[in-house]
């Protein structure tokens, strides 16, 4: 029996940090956002319906998706954001569970599915837990302008445009608090894994 765990938390809150500190113990990570690039490469059937719904320029000229020029649309615009999920997510959803069945086939007896819009796609029903990446709003800011390299304008808009953290925290399982320093998220997660006695 494997026990599968949701990761989740807001852009730019640390869920990859985590999943790194999560892979370097051995255990199974499948990303959302991996999934996402890959639904939409070139030839992919989800990148053909993006063209017929958004038009042609936003190909780049080597065929491939424009993702900067998506992200400029959609994070500003829920009715295109929602056109785009309704497109992607579908797809994100069976490549994220093809690669859990194969993960649960090799034996792996903790697998973690780490999904930033777990709560705004109601995607609970996947998961047995929830493990949510919490950080203060302003620190969620500053580091994914220093990430992205945005403007306090992009950046805000991408946070505004999924659930406030301060919310997916009340449905959470468990919170992992990584606004300070990395070596304490990763004390947290420790105590964790040994209290929830989790094996690769
Ligand atoms: C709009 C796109 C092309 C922008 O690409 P870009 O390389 O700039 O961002 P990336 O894909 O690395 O996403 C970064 C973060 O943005 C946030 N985000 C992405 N898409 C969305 C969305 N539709 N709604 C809210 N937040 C989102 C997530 O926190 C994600 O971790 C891309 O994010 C996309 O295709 N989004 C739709 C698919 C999706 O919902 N992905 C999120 C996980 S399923
Ligand atoms: N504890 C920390 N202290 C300082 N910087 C951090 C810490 N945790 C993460 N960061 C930095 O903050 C940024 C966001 O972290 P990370 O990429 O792990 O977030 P994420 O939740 O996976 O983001 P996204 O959903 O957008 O992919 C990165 O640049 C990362 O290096």
């Amino acid at each position: 029996m494997s026990l599968i765990i949701g990761l989740t938390g807001g852009i730019a809150s640390g869920k990859s940090t985590v999943s790194e500190m999560l892979n370097h113990r051995g255990f199974k990570i499948i990303d959302a956002d991996i999934a996402a690039r890959e639904v939409v490469k070139a030839g992919a059937p989800a990148l053909c319906e993006i063209v017929d719904a958004f038009g042609r320029g936003i190909l780049l000229a080597d065929g491939n998706l424009d993702r900067a020029k998506l992200g400029k649309i959609i994070f500003h615009d829920q009715e295109q954001r929602k056109k785009l999920n309704g497109i992607v997510h579908p797809a994100v959803r069976k490549w994220m569970n093809e690669r859990k069945d194969e993960a649960i086939e090799q034996g792996k007896r903790t697998i973690f599915l780490d999904i930033p819009l777990l709560y705004e796609s109601n995607l609970t029903y996947m998961v047995e837990k929830v493990i949510l990446v919490y950080v203060d709003e302003e620190v969620q800011l500053h580091r994914l302008m220093e990430r992205n390299g945005l403007s306090k304008d992009e950046a805000s808009a991408r946070i505004s445009s999924q659930l406030p953290l301060s919310q997916k925290v009340k449905m959470a399982d468990v919170v992992i608090d990584n606004n300070d320093r990395r070596e304490n998220t990763e004390a947290q997660l420790e105590q964790l894994i040994s209290k929830w006695g989790l094996l690769p």
